[in-house]
C-alpha cells in the first residue's frame, strides 16, 4: 500500500518501520514543520492515511483525509468531546475512518477480560473498582484514551460505577483514575476490585510501541475498499 503518515513522532517511526517491513511504501509524511504538504491533492497519491498526532491536532486532519476520499486510520487520543462532529463529517463525505484507543493486540484482548471480570463481578458490591494507568512523561492528555475505553466498557457492565475522576471520589458510582506520568513507560493499565478482605487485580503492560505500531499498520491493509466506521472489534472479531 502507498501510505500517508500524519504525525511523524514515536508513534509515526514504528508505525514507519514496521509498514517498510511489510513491503509498504510511505508516501508523504508530515508533521508541523511541513503542515502546508497536507493537502488533498498530496493525500490523494496515498491508499491509506495513518493519523498518530496530538488531541488538538486530529480533527482537522480527519475532516482533510475525509476530503481527499482517503481511508485514516488514527490512533491519536484526547479528542474524543469531538467525536459526533467526526463522525457526522466522515458520513457526509462517505469516508473511511478507523479509530482506535489502543491497537495492540494484547490490549484488545485485555478489554475484553475487563468485561468478563465486570460481569462476574457486577453484583459483588463489597468490592470497590479504581484504575490506574501509568505513561512516559511526554504524554498530553489524562487519563490515557485506553483508560477511558476501558472504564466506559466497565460501566456499560457494572451498576456500581458510572463515571470516572482522576481526583478523590465525591461519590461511591464515581470511579478513580489514577494517571501516573513516569519516565518512558510505553503503558501500564490495572484494574483493582477490592474489599475488606482481598482484592482482585487486572494488568496490561506495554512492552514498547510495537504492538501499537503493528495494530495499526493491520488497520490500514484491513481498511483498503471499505467505508465507514472502523474498529479493533471488526479486525479482530474479539
Ligand atoms: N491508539 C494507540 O494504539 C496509541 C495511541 N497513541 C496516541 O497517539 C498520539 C501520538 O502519540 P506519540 O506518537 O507518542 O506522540 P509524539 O508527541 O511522539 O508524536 C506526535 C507528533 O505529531 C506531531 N503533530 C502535532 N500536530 C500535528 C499536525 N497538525 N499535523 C502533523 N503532525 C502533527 C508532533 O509534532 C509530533 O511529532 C497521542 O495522542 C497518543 O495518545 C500513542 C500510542 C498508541
Ligand atoms: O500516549 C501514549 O503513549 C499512549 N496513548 C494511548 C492512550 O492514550 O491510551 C495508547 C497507549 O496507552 C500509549
Amino acid at each position: 500500500m502507498k501510505i500517508a503518515l500524519i504525525g511523524y513522532g514515536k508513534m509515526g517511526k514504528a508505525i514507519e518501520a514496521i509498514a517498510k517491513e511489510r513491503g509498504h511504501e510511505i508516501v508523504l509524511t508530515i508533521d508541523v514543520n511541513n503542515q502546508q504538504d497536507l493537502t488533498v491533492e498530496n493525500l490523494e497519491k496515498a491508499d491509506v492515511a495513518i493519523e498518530f498526532t496530538i488531541p488538538s491536532s486530529a480533527l482537522q486532519n480527519y475532516l482533510l483525509c475525509f476530503d481527499s476520499g482517503v481511508p485514516v486510520v488514527s490512533g491519536t487520543t484526547g479528542w474524543l468531546e469531538k467525536k459526533d462532529e467526526v463522525l457526522k463529517a466522515m458520513q457526509q463525505k462517505d469516508g473511511t475512518f478507523f479509530y482506535a484507543s489502543n491497537f495492540s493486540l494484547g490490549v484488545n484482548l485485555f478489554f475484553a477480560l475487563n468485561k468478563k471480570l465486570a460481569e462476574l463481578m457486577k453484583n459483588r458490591s463489597e468490592y470497590d473498582i479504581t484504575m490506574e494507568e501509568v505513561h512516559h512523561t511526554q504524554k498530553l492528555d489524562a487519563p490515557s484514551g485506553t483508560a477511558i475505553t476501558l472504564a466506559e466498557d466497565l460501566f456499560d457492565i457494572h451498576p456500581g460505577k458510572t463515571s470516572w475522576t482522576l481526583e478523590s471520589p465525591s461519590q461511591a458510582e464515581q470511579m478513580h483514575i489514577e494517571a501516573i506520568r513516569e519516565g518512558q513507560v510505553p503503558g501500564i493499565h490495572r484494574i483493582k476490585y477490592e474489599s475488606e478482605i482481598d482484592y482482585i487485580e487486572i494488568e496490561h503492560s506495554a512492552k514498547s510501541r510495537q504492538g501499537f505500531a503493528l495494530g495499526a499498520v493491520l488497520a490500514a491493509e484491513f481498511s483498503a475498499g471499505k467505508k465507514g466506521l472502523l474498529s479493533m472489534n471488526d479486525l479482530l472479531n474479539l
